[in-house]
């Protein structure tokens, strides 16, 4: 596992200064009423403060416990403005080194003439052409329009090993900052000065649009809710005291108040929202929301198109396999005519094997050349005299060839088999109403993809290969890649059918792709991960990049996810079981001490009502900073279904949540009792 310059800007400001010392100076920024009233439990919590204070001014209480219990209120309210800075803190750390990868960029602009300007890259436009050189750093996101070239991409991914990207392929995508190491491209802008990746990243970091996922807004007003109703019941208690002969003071009515009140996920759930932001650009992956990230915790089946995702996507022809009775010359002249104006490059390929093979034809005058689209499933050349060549998939060879009279020879089906059975991509090469013999595409799968396949098994999700393939090779890399299931033969229509029909199932599915043919099913997907390595209109339509184009990355983010929901529930668990306990510990100091009978709620036996009372306080503002690692860590995580994790940490963090502050709040208890004589 490699680092990012990102996720070593994490790691030095997780221990340095700087970080620490503008979440100190921020916590106090965020004392404003603005920012206060975003986060209801803690608002309560800031006004409880303001309250004991002015009690204490105005000498309704005992000075010395008026002002601790305030000044104790007041480092509540300070916690959890200091766990939110802090994730913040870090967030901007990794941001400013994605900033560095984006520094002032001259860009060689080319106009229609051809000409060139020099012009500063923030002035550039979606549509823009710009040239790249050797040793040049690309200005801007875009796509290769024409030519190839190496990349060193480290910049941006942290990775220093040179990608290849390519015109008119799926893997014609590149990123601003980024090196061109060898050869030279004309490069066509596709972003918006400010609204890279990179820019939107930093922005989503940096917290300036963070938009809560839906899950952190659904808590986010059942603790509102909890805090509102706590606050009814602490208020009618003077009225309840009143028939007793109680009078309990404000002092212990706010005490008691931000006990019952769930302020330890209410401090820590911006956050645990933000820290899972950060693990995510840890992980390479640019997210366009935090609710993607959340989502994935949750995806049953994960769909992978296999050329390019789960193979490298390098299809290179391999052998020429003509017929029974076909001339090899023959078979190898007619892929030679199909593929001397395909820019693909499994056309590429096959006019470098021909051409190995001593095959010297050229394209004669009037060749109408018949692109490849993953609709057809074929490419080819109309020659004059109506001579129709063509090469493609088997069923779209024979589809073709019988609208044109022909027959399917037996023997081609062996063939296919053949090629499909060594898991390399077997095209059929048609001159007229005949069928000549198959052209042989090896590609290789990405390496150590079948144990995280395994992982993402144990974790209960489903993954299924969708390639436009024939079912022979699609079946030969599905069993090598450990896929649990697959569909060949599918258009790109049928990518994105089949992710609706898994949707009306009740079912939460992701999607990898890379290719324009793949941009539906991104788009269609609850989780869509396009490769960096991809096509614009890929990175476009899902929600998410990834910068290593690595399709298991998926499974990366799918922890990240669970994490993220497991640490917001535990913590939540924990927070209302604690809650209980504090109850426990400050009630019997309101009533016991006017009302005998009550004496058998003081379970704890502490040492005085107003130790109990200021015990209790400390204990819960204390919690907030002793959580905040475990917060912006997440969890220990390991896979494993969902319900089996749920009930595992409910029962840690429950019973511990109402063991813990008993054990805490006694021993702080002793504590003051010996230090001061409360
Ligand atoms: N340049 C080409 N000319 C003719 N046929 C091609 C060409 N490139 C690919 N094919 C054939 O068309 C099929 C479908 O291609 P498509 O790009 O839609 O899907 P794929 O790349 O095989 O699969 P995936 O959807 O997993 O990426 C390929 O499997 C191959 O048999
Ligand atoms: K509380
Ligand atoms: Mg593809």
């Amino acid at each position: 596992m490699h680092t990012t310059p990102a996720a070593q800007a994490v790691d030095a400001a997780a221990g340095a200064g700087p970080a620490l010392k503008a979440a100190i100076v921020d916590s106090f920024v965020k004392l404003t009423p603005r920012h206060a009233v975003g986060n209801p439990v803690m608002a309560v919590v800031w006004a409880g403060t303001l309250l004991t204070a002015t009690a204490t001014l105005a000498g309704w209480t005992d000075a010395g416990f008026g002002w601790t219990v305030t000044l104790v209120l007041f480092a509540t309210v300070l916690f959890a403005n200091f766990a939110e800075a802090l994730a913040e803190a870090r967030g901007r750390g990794q941001a400013a080194s994605l900033r560095r990868a984006r520094k002032d960029l001259v860009a060689r602009r080319i106009d229609e003439t051809g000409a060139e300007t020099r012009v500063p890259a923030a002035e550039l436009r979606p549509g823009d052409l710009v040239a790249v050189a050797e040793g040049q750093l690309i200005p801007a996101d875009g796509e290769i329009i024409e030519g190839l070239a190496t990349i060193n991409e480290a910049a941006v991914t942290g990775e220093s090993a040179p990608v290849l990207r390519e015109a008119g392929t799926d893997r014609s995508g590149v990123i601003g900052g980024t090196q061109v190491l060898s050869d030279h491209i004309l490069v066509r802008v596709t972003a918006e000065p400010g609204h890279s990746f990179l820019d939107r990243m930093i922005a989503l970091v940096e917290g300036s649009n963070r938009q809560k996922t839906p899950n952190e807004i659904a808590l986010g007003i059942l603790l509102a809710v909890m805090t509102f109703t706590f606050l009814v019941v602490v208020l009618t208690l003077p009225l309840i005291g009143g028939f007793v002969g109680i009078e309990p003071g404000v002092v212990l009515l706010v005490a008691l108040l931000v006990c019952l009140i769930p302020t330890t996920i209410g401090g820590l759930l911006p956050a645990i929202g933000i820290a899972g932001m950060n693990r995510a650009l840890k992980a390479n992956v640019l997210a366009k929301s935090g609710k993607a990230v959340e989502v994935a915790g949750d995806v049953n089946v994960l769909l992978l198109d296999k050329t390019g995702t789960i193979t490298h996507g390098d299809r290179q022809a391999t052998a020429f396999h003509a017929l029974a009775g076909v001339d090899a010359s023959h078979l190898r002249q007619a892929a030679l005519l199909a593929s001397l104006a395909d820019p693909t490059p499994e056309g590429k390929s096959i006019v470098r094997l021909a051409r190995d093979e001593h095959d010297t034809c050229s394209a004669p005058e009037g060749a109408h050349f018949v692109p490849f689209s993953a609709q057809t499933r074929m490419s080819g050349v109309d020659l004059p005299g109506a001579r129709i060549i063509r090469k493609g998939t088997l069923d779209a060879i024979a589809q073709h060839v019988q609208t044109l009279g022909g027959d399917i020879p037996v023997e081609l089906r062996t063939r296919v088999a053949q090629a499909a059975g060594k898991g390399a991509t077997p095209l059929v090469v048609s001159d007229g109403r005949y069928v000549l013999g198959v052209v042989e595409l090896s590609d290789v799968i990405k390496h150590g993809i079948q144990e995280r396949f395994a992982r993402l098994r144990v974790m209960g999700v489903k993954t299924v290969m969708i390639t436009g393939d024939n079912p022979l090779t699609a079946a030969y890399i599905a069993a090598e890649a450990g896929v649990d299931d697959y569909i060949a033969e599918a258009r790109p229509e049928d990518k994105l059918a089949i992710i609706r029909a898994e949707q009306a199932e009740g079912r939460l599915v992701a999607m990898v792709g890379d290719g324009t043919n793949d941009a539906p099913a991104l788009a269609q997907a609850d989780v869509g991960l396009a490769m960096n390595s991809g096509t614009q209109a890929a990175k476009e339509a899902g929600n998410m990049v990834d910068l290593d184009s690595d399709p298991a990355k998926l499974l990366a983010i799918i922890e990240i996810g669970k994490q993220q929901l497991i640490t917001r529930g535990v913590l939540t668990t924990f927070s209302l079981a604690n809650d209980v306990s504090k109850y426990f510990a400050i009630l019997p100091a309101i009533f016991a001490a006017a009302t005998p009978q009550m004496a058998g709620l003081n379970v704890m036996q502490l040492s005085s009502p107003a130790s109990a009372v200021l015990s209790a306080l400390i204990f819960n503002a204390l919690i907030i900073p002793l959580l905040i690692p475990l917060a912006l860590r997440g969890v220990r995580f390991k896979p494993a279904g969902a319900t089996e994790l749920l009930r595992n940490n409910m029962l840690i963090y429950g019973v511990g949540g109402v063991a813990l502050p008993f054990i805490g709040i006694k021993l702080i208890d002793i504590a003051l009792s010996t230090l001061f004589t409360v």
